[in-house]
């Protein structure tokens, strides 16, 4: 069979870190090789209209639409950078929680309001030159942008920021990437269990190219898992800041092995295992979605845990996957100890299904391998990819495969 390569899109994850790190240090760091993804292109405007700001008077108003990173990294960002800002979403973004974040701000002594629903978007912010220290602590249990929002702010205090940290939350390997990329730029930093002390007297000119998405690629192994087809993913080198690159490991057990080459990562099917796939989704959530396909697509059952952020992503993905799931004979059932269980109730419908994508681009990107393999199954609004992979229907193209749209 013929190999066949793609390009993916350029991290979302890092691409946002590394905009806001260059619009603070004014250049000293530089984002080459951005990504494309909506959501990026949408940072990268807004940190353009804040630039050009001239009247610190009137309220700049700042929509970032349903981009989650964009929203919180630019309250932190506008909350030390004088003048007056609104900032607001979608309708889903004004039902995902902000309050840990505003509440960190506000100790270091922030000026921020609710502008309709208290501890939701929209914000009014009155920002502040930055003083020279700060100190504050987040909570860490709902999302971990807004302790990775909070350290990218250290290039403004040369004197040091303290961010202490309370409860236990997922999404580690994404504050990890954000002291990554402080690390690059020269930051001195101290972790304990409960506290970040940062220092960053001088900042390091330094230029970032962005890799690619390592979450993204997770589709592609979907893809070389139902087709049985072999595919180079461009790039794709096996060390990253980005946490999801986990899933070459998990893949292994469904039968696809990682060859890296120079070309990047080589995707090659081998013999999977069929007892039941068991995982702790709370450190790689955007992957989880991707695994509940894979188990459908080898008839695996499956242990889902660690699945509590996924409530308050793009849409509640748990809700959105046991509705959608539901269409196609699969069950994702909640146990008492609050894991999910997956498994097969009955088989595909004859007649035509169509899975809705409910605003949230993993949803129609997950399920597209279906939609392939099964001409009765149809994905609604599947322009949703745009927010991280504006390409993925092209991509797809490219394989001379054509999934139904509805
Ligand atoms: O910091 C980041 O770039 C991200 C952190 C994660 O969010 P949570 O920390 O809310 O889980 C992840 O789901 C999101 O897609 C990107
Ligand atoms: C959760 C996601 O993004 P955000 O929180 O930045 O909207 C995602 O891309 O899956």
């Amino acid at each position: 069979m013929q190999t066949k390569k793609v390009i993916l899109p350029g991290s979302k994850s890092e691409t946002n870190r590394g905009l806001i790190l260059q619009h603070i240090t004014q250049g000293k760091f530089k984002v080459e090789n951005p990504s494309n993804a909506a959501d990026s292109r949408l940072l990268m405007d807004l940190l353009k209209r804040i630039e050009n700001n001239g009247n610190l008077e009137d309220t700049l108003v700042l929509d970032c639409g349903p981009a989650g990173t964009t929203f919180r990294f630019l309250t932190a960002l506008c909350a030390f950078t004088p003048g007056k800002y609104l900032i607001t979403g979608s309708a889903r973004m004004k039902e995902r929680p902000i309050s840990d974040l505003v509440e960190a701000l506000t100790l270091m002594g922030a000026q921020i309001t609710y502008q309709e629903k208290e501890g939701y978007p929209p914000l009014a912010i009155n920002g502040l030159t930055p003083p020279k220290k700060a100190s504050t602590r987040v909570a860490l249990n709902t999302s971990s942008q807004f302790l990775s929002a909070l350290l990218l702010l250290s290039p403004f205090f040369e004197k040091g920021l303290e961010i202490k940290t309370i409860g236990k939350g997922g999404s580690k390997p994404y504050i990890n990437m954000t002291l990554g990329f402080l690390e690059m730029l020269g930051a001195q930093i101290k972790v304990s269990d409960t506290r970040y002390l940062m220092e960053l007297k001088e900042h390091r000119a330094c230029s970032y190219r962005v890799n690619p998405d390592w979450s993204a690629a997770s589709y592609w192994y979907l893809i070389a898992l139902a087709l049985d087809s072999s595919i180079i993913l461009s790039g794709l080198k096996k060390e990253s800041l980005q946490g999801d690159a986990i899933l070459t490991s998990l893949f292994k057990s469904f039968g696809i092995n990682t060859h890296f080459t120079n070309e990047g990562a080589r995707l090659v099917n081998g013999e999977g295992d069929n007892t039941a796939f068991n995982y702790n989704f709370s450190d790689c959530p955007d992957l989880a979605q991707s695994f509940m396909i894979a188990c459908v697509l080898t008839k695996r059952e499956g242990n889902f845990a660690g699945l509590d952020s996924l409530k308050v992503k793009e849409t509640d993905r748990i809700l959105a996957m046991q509705q959608e799931l539901a269409k196609i004979g699969w069950r994702l059932e909640e146990k008492p100890n609050g894991d999910y269980h997956l498994y097969q109730e009955s088989v595909i419908p004859k007649s035509e299904v169509v899975i809705s994508t409910y605003e949230d681009h993993r949803m129609a990107m997950a399920f597209a391998p279906l939609a392939i393999l099964n001409k009765n199954i149809a994905i609604s609004n599947p322009e949703v990819v745009d927010k991280s992979y504006p390409n993925f229907w092209k991509d797809i193209n490219s394989f001379n495969l054509k999934p139904k749209f509805a």
